[in-house]
This record gives structure tokens, C-alpha cells and sequence, in this order.
């Protein structure tokens, strides 16, 4: 039988999550917890600490939005950790368990997304994923630019 074709996405567990080890190792057996909702393996995990640079580089798509300073604050404040996640449709189903960008909307309309249990305001909403395919490879080469995203993709195309 062959097996549903695996894609990678880019997880980051941000600086308010790591601050709590017992935080983390919860969200890492959900993440890899087998059953038909998550099941990621995890390919790839560092702690990161970023300069500023690092983070405004990260999120320069949001340059000029009003909360880009307080975004790369937050994402400096700390360390955090970066993964890459792999499983079938890994963005949309990373993106459906992070659920929602505000954290207050999440709890109204998508309570037990991870966002609606850990996120604390509209900026500091702890997780992030990745949006597209384009996305998740310049996402994963920024933090693991030793994993080659196109070789993996067509290794898992065989
Ligand atoms: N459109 C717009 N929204 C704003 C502005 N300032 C704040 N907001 C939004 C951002 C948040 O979605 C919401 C609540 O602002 P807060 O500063 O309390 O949340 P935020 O996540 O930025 O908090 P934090 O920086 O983590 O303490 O209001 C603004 O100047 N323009
Ligand atoms: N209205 C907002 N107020 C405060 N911070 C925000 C707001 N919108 C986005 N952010 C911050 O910028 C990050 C990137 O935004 P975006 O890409 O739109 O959301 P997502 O992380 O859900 O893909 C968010 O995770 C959040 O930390
Ligand atoms: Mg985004």
C-alpha cells in the first residue's frame, strides 16, 4: 500500500513557550502524538536565539505593519525553538492545530487549538507555521539552510 506523500512545514514554539521546559516537552508529545490529527514526525529541531536582524529578516513581510517592533521585541526577548514537521498535508494540518492568529479569537472559535491554550495577546500568540509550500521552503532554509527542501520533496515523490 502506498503511503499518503509526506510534506514539510516550518513550527516555531515561541520565546513565551520556552521559557517553561515543562511547557514544551507537553506541546512536543501533542505534536507527535499518534493519532489521525497530528502524528508529525519531526525532522528537524534547534533552539534558536535571534538578533534583531534575524527576526526582522524573518518577518520582513510585515515590515511597516504596526506591530513589526513589537513582533521582533518579542521574538528577540528569548530563546524559541524552530522544527520542521512532516506529514500529509503538514501545513494546513499544522496551521489547523495552532489554530487561529489572535489567540482571544481562537478561544471563541476554535478552543483546544494550541493557540487558544497557550497564546497570551495578538503578538505573543506562541506558535507560528508556515502558510504555503513556497513559504515553508524559504521558512525551513532560513533556519536549517543544511536541509535541501526540493531534494526532500523529490525524494519523497519516488
Ligand atoms: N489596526 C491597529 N490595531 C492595533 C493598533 N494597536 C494595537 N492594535 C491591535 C493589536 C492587537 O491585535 C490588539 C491588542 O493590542 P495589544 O497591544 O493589547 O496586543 P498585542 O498582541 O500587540 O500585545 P503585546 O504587544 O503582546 O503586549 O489591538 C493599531 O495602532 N492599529
Ligand atoms: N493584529 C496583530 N496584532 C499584533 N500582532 C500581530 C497581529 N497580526 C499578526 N501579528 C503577529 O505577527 C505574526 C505574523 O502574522 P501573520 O503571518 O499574519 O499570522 P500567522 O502567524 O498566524 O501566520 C503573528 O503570529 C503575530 O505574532
Ligand atoms: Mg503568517
Amino acid at each position: 500500500m502506498l503511503l499518503p506523500r509526506r510534506q514539510l512545514t516550518l513550527a516555531l514554539l515561541k520565546p513565551d513557550l520556552c521559557a517553561n521546559p515543562n511547557t514544551i516537552s507537553k506541546i512536543i508529545s501533542r505534536i507527535t502524538a499518534t493519532n489521525q490529527h497530528n502524528n508529525f514526525e519531526i525532522i528537524r529541531q534547534r533552539e534558536i536565539l535571534w538578533r534583531q536582524q534575524d527576526a526582522e529578516a524573518f518577518y520582513a513581510e510585515h515590515r511597516g505593519r504596526f506591530f513589526f517592533e513589537r513582533l521582533c521585541g518579542y521574538m528577540t526577548s528569548g530563546p524559541f525553538m524552530a522544527l520542521v514537521l512532516a506529514r500529509q498535508d503538514a501545513i494546513k494540518e499544522w496551521r489547523a492545530l495552532i489554530g487561529p492568529t489572535h489567540p482571544w479569537r481562537a478561544r471563541i472559535n476554535a478552543p483546544n487549538t494550541l493557540r487558544s491554550l497557550y497564546g497570551l495577546t495578538d503578538t505573543r500568540n506562541s506558535f507560528h507555521g508556515s502558510d504555503s509550500d513556497e513559504t515553508a521552503k524559504r521558512e525551513i532554509e532560513f533556519f536549517f539552510p543544511e536541509l535541501d527542501v526540493d531534494a526532500w520533496r523529490r525524494q519523497e515523490e519516488k
